[in-house]
């Protein structure tokens, strides 16, 4: 007995001699090549200790790895690899698209939250939620839709509520207010409902926009969990954050439950066809399959503009010089077009904003709202560089490293420079796979148009009529890593009114 115990004192005592020299030689080196894989346990040790701050390590990881490319290893079979290599996106979303779907690992985390809704499915279900949407999406009315609501979300809400915190010297939570402005809108533009979540005092509906946060970041903590038996334990004993994602995917449920109703009620009174009114057309759809279209579009319209807004107006504060050249555009619009300062734009004038385009693709280029996705490989494959896929692994890319390598945007792609994007002064379009904020290939974005409308509108409106203080805008928001990149606490501002929409005397000053 005695014997033994030495034995197993001994077998401890060489390997913790070997993982702690394993550990310190490859400490020694001076720069890793890939994941530090360990016997036995692989990479987790690693991702244990930087989970926390998973995207700047994975982008430190890529950043080293000769393609841009690093395996994954874990204990068991969970295998896979992340990727910043512009070609080895190109072949997953596209060249081998039927090869890379979300997977059954990916759909099971998400299912709770988002169901079976187009983001969340994979073959038929997703195909024929892609084409009815794709239809609603394709057509010039929508446009002229976006272009309405738009506007009056921004003359009768936007600009009040910012105002109104001008005179009383409110510190505003400036995220919070760009999510209540794309929730208000998506929900009008796909189902036809206001939920007025801008209106009065910027306020209302707090639960469920504090409870479909919720929902995003735990749903999203499952896939930073080592063994998935740990959530769905909780999840089975109604404990820990898998309690609290059950009561914030309650109240998100009622919330789109209510709408179907209400939208079913309207539909026997007036014939308006909007995205949802074609998924209510189907007798085949469900309600729980309507109700996972409302939460998927939901998720798609409100925390992707707001997220990509809040970096911009961020980015605004610190990098002033480049505001200034976007006031100056815009008073060129303006006095070209014959207009005063609070007009609205037309559809043609927000096309002729080729530097705030540029703008707000160079912050989503640094803050992609949608900062990692991930695939699973359904057979062994290898990608352009060399790197071998096995069945069954994960394959994520990786895009907010990609905004950050050099070898995609050379030796300034930690900085902030709206001009890469121009030629003569005119936008170019990059490659979807070397800038995948939008996704590429048969599953890429639908709302594209639609979200730079959004957002050059919103943008030019608050930054020529407002001035943004930023508080401790010397320090980078820290980000939370929920389904968006969202920031963590907020952007806090104070408002002043910059023009009163009637003279540019401020503007001279500031375009100068
Ligand atoms: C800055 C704004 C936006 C960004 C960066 C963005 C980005 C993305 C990304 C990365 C995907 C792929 C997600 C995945 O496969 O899991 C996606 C898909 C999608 N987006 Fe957007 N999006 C934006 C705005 C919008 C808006 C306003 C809408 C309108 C509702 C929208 C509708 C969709 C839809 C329907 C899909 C699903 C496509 C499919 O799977 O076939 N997006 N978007």
């Amino acid at each position: 007995m005695e014997v033994l115990s030495l034995q197993i004192l001994l077998l401890l005592f060489f390997l913790s001699l070997y993982f702690y020299l394993y550990a310190f030689s490859s400490k020694k080196k001076p720069a890793s090549k890939g994941f530090k894989a360990y016997p036995i346990v692989g990479a987790l040790p690693e991702f244990v200790r930087n989970r926390h701050r998973f995207l700047e390590w994975t982008t430190e990881i890529l950043s080293h790895c000769p393609a841009n490319t690093a395996v994954f290893h874990r204990p068991g079979k969970v295998h896979g690899i992340i990727t910043a290599s512009p070609l080895n996106v190109e072949h997953i979303l596209k060249t081998n698209f039927e090869n890379y779907p979300k997977g059954d690992r990916f759909i099971n985390l998400l299912e709770d939250f988002l169901g079976r809704g187009i983001f969340n499915s994979d073959g038929e279900l997703w195909r024929v939620q892609r084409k009815t949407a794709s239809y609603e999406f394709n057509t010039k009315s929508l446009r002229n839709f976006v272009m309405d609501n738009v506007e009056v979300e921004i003359s009768t809400r936007l600009v009040p509520v910012l105002a109104k915190a001008s005179k009383t010297k409110q510190v505003l939570d400036l995220q919070d207010i760009l999510e209540r402005f794309a929730f208000d809108n998506i929900c009008k533009v796909a189902f036809n409902v206001d939920p007025d979540c801008l209106g009065g005092d910027g306020t209302s509906g707090g639960e469920f926009m504090r409870a479909f946060e919720d929902s995003a970041t735990l749903s999203s903590g499952r896939f930073m969990c080592i063994y998935p038996i740990f959530w769905k334990i909780n999840k089975y004993f109604n404990v820990g954050t898998e309690k609290r994602l059950r009561e914030s995917i309650k109240i998100v449920h009622e919330f789109a439950d209510e709408m179907i109703r209400s939208r079913m009620e309207q539909k026997t009174k007036n014939n308006d066809e909007d995205l949802l009114s074609r998924f209510i057309g189907k007798e085949e759809n469900s309600t729980e399959f309507l109700r996972d279209i409302v939460i998927s579009f939901i998720l798609a319209g409100r925390d992707t503009t707001s997220s990509a807004l809040s970096w911009f107006f961020w980015l605004m504060s610190v990098n002033p010089d480049v505001e200034r050249k976007i006031l100056k555009e815009l008073e060129t619009i303006r006095s070209s077009n014959g207009k005063n300062l609070g007009d609205t734009y037309s559809f043609e004038e927000l096309r002729d904003m080729q530097y705030l385009q540029a703008a707000i693709s160079e912050t989503m280029r640094l803050y992609p709202p949608v900062p990692v996705d991930t695939k699973a490989c359904k057979s062994d494959d290898v990608l352009p560089d060399g790197t071998f896929v096995g069945k069954n692994w994960f394959v994520t890319y990786q895009t907010y490293a990609m905004g950050r390598m050099e070898s995609i945007w050379g030796k300034n792609c930690r900085e902030f420079v709206p001009e890469r994007w121009l030629e003569n002064g005119i936008y170019r379009q990059e490659s979807p796979f070397k800038f995948p904020v939008f996704n590429a290939g048969p599953r890429m974005c639908l709302g594209k148009d639609m979200a730079y409308i959004q957002m050059k509108s919103i943008a030019a409106s608050v930054i020529e009529r407002f001035e943004i203080a930023v508080q401790n805008k010397e320090q980078c928001p820290e980000h939370l890593l929920s389904l968006t990149l969202r920031m963590k606490g907020g952007l806090q501002v104070k408002v002043s009114i910059e023009v009163n929409c009637t003279g540019s005397l401020s503007l001279v000053r500031r375009t100068h």
